[in-house]
């Protein structure tokens, strides 16, 4: 019996997150304010949406962005420091053995922070058809991973990146095929952005893209 799975989300400091979508909230002279904003947004609704789902005994955020941190803050979102720009492998590493500290029998998993249209119930299905074993959800272009999931009690191994969803089934993760499209739908790009927005984006982002 574990003691349930909890959910790293790693997010880059603002100026640096989602430059492909640079200009996708405000393309005048509120572009850098606008940006940050959005990419706030999208995280908050990826992050609130994970909570919400059944299966999920909690969530946190490693970053090293004090905006982000005190944003999730408010929402009573835990966050944990990493190094700056230390890279997404290393800021999943970091929140992996903080959190198996805590209890070794917990799951550990991480989720991308780039899911706006993300609903708890594809979530808490995709983790339903994982069972306990090692298991990854590849993104809507079958290339990238949206979800990693650990063996209960196993160090979480990532291996984001380019090409990651060939490398997590390398690495004997299980490929999880359902029909989540919400879990598939990452934002990197404006083109990414149209298709969460057919899927029904969470609120924050919706309140940045009207
Ligand atoms: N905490 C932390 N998160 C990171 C780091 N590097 C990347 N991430 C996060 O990992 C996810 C995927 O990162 P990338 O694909 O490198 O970058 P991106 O923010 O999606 O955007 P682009 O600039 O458009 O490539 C995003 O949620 C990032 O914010 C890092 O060094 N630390
Ligand atoms: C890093 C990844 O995501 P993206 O570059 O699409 O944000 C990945 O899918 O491994």
């Amino acid at each position: 019996m574990t003691a349930g799975l909890f959910l790293i989300v790693p997010i880059k400091p603002l100026h640096l997150a989602k430059s492909r979508l640079l200009g996708a909230a405000d393309r005048g002279a509120r572009q850098l304010a606008a940006h940050a904003d959005l990419v706030t947004a999208v995280a908050l609704d990826t992050v609130t949406a994970a909570r919400q789902a059944p299966g999920v005994a909690g969530v946190v955020v490693v970053t090293s962005d004090p905006t982000l941190t005190e944003a999730f803050a408010a929402e009573g979102i835990e966050v944990l420091v990493d190094t700056p720009a230390a890279g997404l492998n290393a800021a999943l590493r970091h929140g992996d053995a903080q959190l198996r500290q805590r209890t070794a029998t917990s799951r550990v998993g991480a989720l991308q922070a780039d899911l706006p249209a993300l609903r708890p119930a594809d979530l808490a299905s995709a983790i339903s058809a994982a069972g306990d074993d090692r298991a990854f959800c590849p993104d809507r272009q079958g290339t990238g991973t949206t979800l990693l999931l650990a063996v209960p009690g196993q160090p979480l191994a990532p291996c984001f990146g380019p090409g990651s969803a060939d490398a997590h089934a390398g690495s004997g993760a299980k490929t999880l095929v359902g029909g989540w499209d919400s879990l598939r739908c990452d934002v990197d790009t404006e083109a990414d952005l149209a298709v969460a927005v057919t899927l029904g984006l969470g609120p924050n982002t919706a309140r940045r893209i009207a």
